[in-house]
């Protein structure tokens, strides 16, 4: 009888963590036990970020010394801003923050160490310089000026600083810092998965963020944010009814972008405040987007029974402030690098190795070695059939 685990591991606890906790059906998230409701009303990014690599709260001065030291941390080798002038224009942003911090790595004092102290430190450095990355690329590929970071704005409001060349609104500032909260955790989402195995390796933390963004880009995970908006643009060009052109894609067995979940069976807590986010922000720029996207949502969960994940809404959220489609998963890893390095912290503080077993499907041992004059094509079972 076979032990397999369920394919793509659903259900499967693979591990204790003390960082994030959700409940799928009822639809609860919370870091570290508060509840994102709250954390999104009422936090900053800087905030829930000491939380997630401290375990609790910080006090008024914990909390401004913390803010502090993340500023302070916005630097970059100039090596590594000539390796961004010179990468080729074309590239994705996405592509260019993956190899960007593999590349840091070699320029971080402390790269070789898996102790709590150095992955404190490096976890501050890499969550500023990946905020920075994203805008330095983004201005060098448009032909323009580096913009040089200021210390005195959040890093929500430098992001967009170093991004626009301009001072951003508080209405701009606020919708970024509550996304950034947001996305900042979700437990063992493929991406943190994948950078908890990579430490568990013992390996370093800028190993595992690379391998947990080449993770985040794929399209069923976070690139779903920039899929999206894809669509909407799409369609409107096209000048079709959402909801028809959707029913088409569902006749042809199509997934729709942003919608569903592995763990949600009901609407995903942060799919509730981007909603009212893109709402809010189409009222006062352009609502089409918006109003399009809800189009297709009451759609999608009239006729599939699913709801709107974290990559529906933060489509029209971010194209209404203005942000291009490309920067959308870059902006996903902007503030998931926080919950990343809580679980690289976590897995190092108490390590062991992750490696589970395969429950193997291939042909029976011993199998014969059949001598090369003998062997046809014919004969190899690979690759397999589409059905398999
Ligand atoms: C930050 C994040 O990572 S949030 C997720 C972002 N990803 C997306 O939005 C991509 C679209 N969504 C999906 O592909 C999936 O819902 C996932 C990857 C999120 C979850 O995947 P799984 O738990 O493996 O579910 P799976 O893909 O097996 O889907 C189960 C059933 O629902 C259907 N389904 C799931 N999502 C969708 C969707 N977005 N559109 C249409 N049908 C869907 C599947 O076709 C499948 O139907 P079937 O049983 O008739 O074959
Ligand atoms: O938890 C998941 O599988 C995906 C997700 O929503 C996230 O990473 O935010």
């Amino acid at each position: 009888m076979s032990t397999a685990a369920p394919k793509g591991l659903q259900d499967v606890v693979a591990n204790e963590s003390s960082i994030c906790f959700i409940d799928g059906d009822k639809g609860i998230l919370s870091y570290r036990g508060i509840d994102i409701h709250e954390l999104a009303e009422k936090s900053s990014f800087e905030e829930i970020t000491y939380l997630l690599w401290n375990g609790a709260l910080p006090t008024a001065a914990e909390l401004n010394d913390f803010s502090h030291q993340l500023a302070a941390a916005r630097q970059i080798p100039d090596d590594v801003i000539a390796f961004l002038r010179n990468v080729p224009k074309t590239a994705s942003p996405m592509e260019v923050l993956r190899t960007t911090v593999s590349l840091l790595s070699i320029y971080d004092a402390d790269e070789k160490s898996t102790l709590h102290t150095a992955n404190i430190r490096k976890s501050f450095r890499l969550t500023a310089q990946i905020a920075m990355i994203v805008a330095i690329f983004d201005r060098i590929r448009k032909g323009k000026e580096i913009v040089k970071p200021d210390t005195s704005l959040s890093h929500a409001a430098n992001f967009l600083w170093m991004l626009n060349g301009e001072k951003p609104s508080e209405t701009a500032t606020k919708a970024l810092d509550v996304a950034l909260i947001l996305h900042a955790d979700h437990e063992l989402n493929a991406s943190t998965f994948a950078a908890r195995v990579i430490a568990a390796t013992l390996s370093d933390l800028h190993s595992a963020i690379t391998g947990a963004i080449g993770a985040l880009k794929g399209p069923l995970h976070g690139g779903a944010n920039e899929a999206v908006m894809h669509l909407l643009y799409d369609i409107d060009k096209a000048g079709e009814d959402p909801v028809e052109h959707v029913r088409k894609m569902l006749a042809n067995k199509e997934k729709i972008s942003g919608f569903g979940h592995r763990v949600y069976t009901t609407e995903d807590p942060r799919a509730t405040h981007l909603r009212k986010m893109s709402e809010d922000l189409g009222k006062d720029a352009n609502p089409k987007w918006y109003t399009m996207s809800r189009q297709i949502e009451l759609f999608v969960k009239e006729e599939k029974k699913l709801n709107a994940n974290v990559d529906f809404y933060s489509a029209s959220t971010y194209t209404t402030l203005g942000i291009d489609i490309d920067l959308f998963t870059p902006i996903f890893a902007i503030s998931r690098i926080s919950g990343w390095c809580a679980h690289v912290i976590e897995q190092h503080d108490d390590n062991r190795l992750i490696r589970p077993r395969a429950d193997y499907t291939g042909p029976a041992w011993p199998a014969p070695y059949v001598p090369m004059e003998q062997r046809s094509s014919q004969t190899k079972p690979y690759p397999p059939k589409p059905s398999a």
